[in-house]
């Protein structure tokens, strides 16, 4: 089921300025996101992605389209009912946002008052959700005093408070260095696993796309130009801005210049070969061992999602059975002749 479905939707921003053009931010953009999933939303800076979830979570309205959170229209909902959509939603952002006047404490206190939750089960509440993220001992701490690391565990902490069955965050781990972004990461896993929260991320970091999200919307110039499995969309990307992402993590097949360079520096015949494919390394390598070749790897690199491998690898073939072998291999699934 859909928790979120958003349905051609557009939003365009009035100038800010006299004189200048309205900005169509988002523009005819159709996504589900199914209960219980982590989506990533991955595009470059201005291609729309935090306006798309200002959208769902109805800080900003749709110029027109439809969006269906929960199974509940949000455009054109009046105060009351979008607060009630707005508390199954919670947000984790880059800069954490939290109250640095409060201790850890009182920031998680903060939305448990609002909902009106009465003091005992606040104090219960508040004490679950610091053993889950692991800081019991940082209650009486203010954030001036935490690791960004902390920080944003206590920012997840605090949208959690409220029990929301969706988690919008934003380029949550963009401000943390490498170390402190997994330990963020394992820990939205958890919210995920264990509560079952579905997560909606935004993020220009395809590492976290790799090792968090079940699916991928790409979005480039306010449209979403392609949408699928994680595990397929970075095994065989294919719309140009999926490919420039996908290239931050494994080297494509040489093309163009990159091709070039390689036949000037290489000897011998070049074959780039699909990790990915079932059987095709296997295939590859045996049907090679039976020729007069030596092999080496010039070129690509293979990564992992969700306990599979993804990537290509180029190989050099130099020695008298070289062209036999090429041959041999020819039309095989995944295999690519390059020179
Ligand atoms: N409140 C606003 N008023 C006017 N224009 C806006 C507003 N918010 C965003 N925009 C414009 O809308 C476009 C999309 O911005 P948005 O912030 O949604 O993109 P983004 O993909 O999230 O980028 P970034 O990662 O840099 O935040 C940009 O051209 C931006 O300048």
């Amino acid at each position: 089921m859909a928790l979120v479905e958003l349905r051609d939707v557009h939003k365009t921003y009035a100038p800010t300025k006299k004189g200048a053009e309205p900005v169509a931010a988002v523009r005819g953009v159709d996504l589900s996101v199914e209960a219980g999933e982590i989506h990533a939303i991955v595009g470059y800076s201005g291609a729309g992605k935090s306006t798309l979830v200002r959208l769902v979570n109805g800080l900003e309205q749709v110029t027109s389209g439809s969006v269906v959170v929960d199974g509940t229209e949000v455009v054109g909902l009046g105060e009351t009912e979008l607060r009630r959509v707005q508390r199954g939603i919670g947000m984790v952002f880059q800069q954490f946002n939290l109250f640095s006047s409060r201790t850890v404490w009182g920031n998680l206190e903060f939305p448990l008052k609002l909902a009106g939750m009465p003091a005992e089960e606040r104090r219960v509440r508040i004490s679950e959700l610091l053993h889950f993220v692991g800081l019991a001992d940082k209650a009486h701490a203010h954030p001036d005093q935490l690791s960004g690391g902390q920080k944003q565990r206590v920012g997840i902490a605090r949208a959690l408070a409220t029990n929301p069955a969706i988690l919008l965050a934003d380029e949550c781990t963009s401000a943390l260095d490498p170390d402190t972004t997994r330990e963020v990461l394992a820990l939205l896993r958890r919210v995920n696993e264990e509560f079952g929260v579905t997560i909606i991320v935004i993020t220009h970091e395809m590492d976290v796309v790799r090792s968090l999200a079940h699916r991928i919307s790409v979005m480039s110039a306010g449209q979403v130009v392609e949408q699928g499995d994680v595990r397929d969309v970075l095994a065989h990307p294919q719309a140009d801005v999926t490919r420039r992402f996908v290239r931050t993590l494994v080297d494509e097949v040489p093309s163009g210049e990159a091709l070039s360079a390689l036949r000037e520096r290489v000897p011998g015949r070049l074959l780039s070969v699909d990790v990915d494919r079932e059987g095709t390394q296997e295939r590859v390598f045996a049907t090679l061992a039976g020729h007069d070749v030596a092999l080496r790897i010039v070129h690509g690199g293979v990564n992992q999602v969700r306990g599979s491998s993804f990537g290509h690898v180029t190989l050099a073939l130099e020695g008298d059975g070289a062209d036999a072998a090429v041959g041999a291999v020819t039309g095989l699934p995944g295999v690519e002749v390059l020179a």
